[in-house]
């Protein structure tokens, strides 16, 4: 399983029973994949899926369903299209419980960073500014770094996407809480170390006295 597979279905396993979930683009939207049939997830992508399902089978794509990064999706039995202002009507009157964001960086206040990298082309901020602002809870799923190139920040230097917004960050590597003293290192994968996670991070941390070491093939 490659780093951004394990971060999906981590993220899945954090997600509970009963809760609406907006995914946004990259790791995000590989979630729905990896929630069980035990968990009646409702996942809501921005572009106006109500009850998005699994990425389907190369091959097996329908030219009229596509996520919120452009990618081909499905929608489960019951799901519902419907049009912008009623997929921001729902984000904005803070129905969301969760919603999961791939970023560009993130630091120690909650900051978020997902929109702009200097001289590269991304996306853009699409709908994150109202999900940050509006969900109960904003996990960020990205990989620990960028190619080496440290993510989790003392202090964002790309331009912002939310200001001490985010409530959690879930990479390859581990699990962090943000809380109003700042970030608690919650969960490390058994494939790496506490000396590995600190060379990684720029930001300070706390280390939880109940660590969870993850334990995986
Ligand atoms: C933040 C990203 C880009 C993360 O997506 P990914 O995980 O696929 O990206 P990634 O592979 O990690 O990063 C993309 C490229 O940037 C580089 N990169 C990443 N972080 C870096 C950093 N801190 N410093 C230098 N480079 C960095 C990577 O190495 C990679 O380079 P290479 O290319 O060289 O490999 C995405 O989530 C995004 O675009 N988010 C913004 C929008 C959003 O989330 N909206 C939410 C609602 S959905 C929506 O808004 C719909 C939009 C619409 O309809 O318009």
């Amino acid at each position: 399983m490659n780093s951004r597979t394990f971060i999906a279905k981590r993220v899945a396993d954090e997600l509970a029973d009963g809760q609406i979930v907006n995914l946004g683009i990259g790791i995000p939207t590989m979630v729905p994949k990896f929630v069980g049939e035990d968990k009646k997830i409702i996942f809501q992508s921005e572009n106006g899926i109500i009850n998005i399902g699994p990425t389907p089978p190369l091959g097996q794509d329908n030219p009229n369903i596509y996520d919120a990064g452009g990618a081909p999706a499905t929608v489960k039995p019951g799901g519902q299209f419907v049009d912008s202002a009623t997929a921001f009507g729902l984000i904005r009157s803070g129905k969301v419980d969760v919603t999961v964001l791939g970023a560009v960086q993130v630091d120690e206040a909650g900051n978020l960073a997902n929109w702009n990298i200097p001289n590269k082309m991304l996306v853009g901020f699409g709908g994150a500014m109202d999900l940050v602002t509006c969900a109960k809870n904003v996990i960020v799923a990205m990989e620990h770094t960028a190619k080496g190139t440290i993510k989790i920040m003392k202090e964002c230097s790309f331009p912002l996407t939310g200001s001490k917004c985010v409530t959690k960050i879930i990479t390859e590597l581990a699990v962090f809480n943000v809380t109003p003293e700042g970030l608690v290192l919650e969960e490390i994968t058994s494939k790496t170390n506490l000396d590995e996670v600190k060379e990684k991070t720029e930001a300070d941390y706390q280390v939880s006295p109940n660590l969870k070491i993850n334990h995986i093939d």
